[in-house]
């Protein structure tokens, strides 16, 4: 069998942009989000939603316009249970959103904020996801490179 040589897909993140964050202990019914230069409060009360953009395993996905700004967004809201193992996984999911939020190869997070209960996390709306890209490309009996898949 012919060797094949291992693709290297490797992703160089610079060791500065990695800042651990340590998740809110107490999440408000308001948060404060940063984009670019602009800076305001959002309150789930000014949020309005435009269309689903999917369904994850904890959570749907809603793509959102923050009325006072006309800022949209994409908001996952998680269903906050007294379930342990889902207090559990909510914060984890929080954890990493937030930690990543400086990686360039991740949607920026914006901030979150509790709802009668839910946890909505605010974050970047992509313009299409993996899972919804990959059935495009199958389609038109295409592949994606590995090495953007990593
Ligand atoms: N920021 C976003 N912009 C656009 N679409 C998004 C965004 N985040 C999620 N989605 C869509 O919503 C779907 C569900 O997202 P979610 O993060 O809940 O999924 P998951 O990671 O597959 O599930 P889970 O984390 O609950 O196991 C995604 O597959 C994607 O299609």
């Amino acid at each position: 069998m012919a060797s094949r040589k291992k693709p290297n897909l490797k992703l160089h993140v610079p060791e500065e942009s990695i800042v651990p964050v340590i998740p809110p202990a107490n999440l408000d019914t308001r948060t404060t989000i940063t984009i670019g230069d602009k800076t305001f409060d959002v309150e789930a009360d000014d949020l309005e939603k435009i269309c689903d953009l999917g369904r994850g395993a904890y959570g749907i996905v809603e793509k959102m316009r923050h009325i006072p700004s006309g800022t949209i967004m994409a908001v996952k809201r998680i269903t906050a249970t007294v379930n342990t193992q889902e207090q559990k996984r909510l914060l984890m999911d929080l954890d990493i959103s937030m930690r990543s939020s400086d990686c360039l190869y991740t949607v920026q997070f914006y901030g979150a904020l509790f709802r009668e209960g839910d946890v909505w996390i605010c974050m970047e709306v992509m313009d299409t996801s993996l899972d919804k890209f990959y059935a495009k490309v199958y389609k038109h009996g295409k592949s994606i490179p590995e090495v953007a898949l990593a």
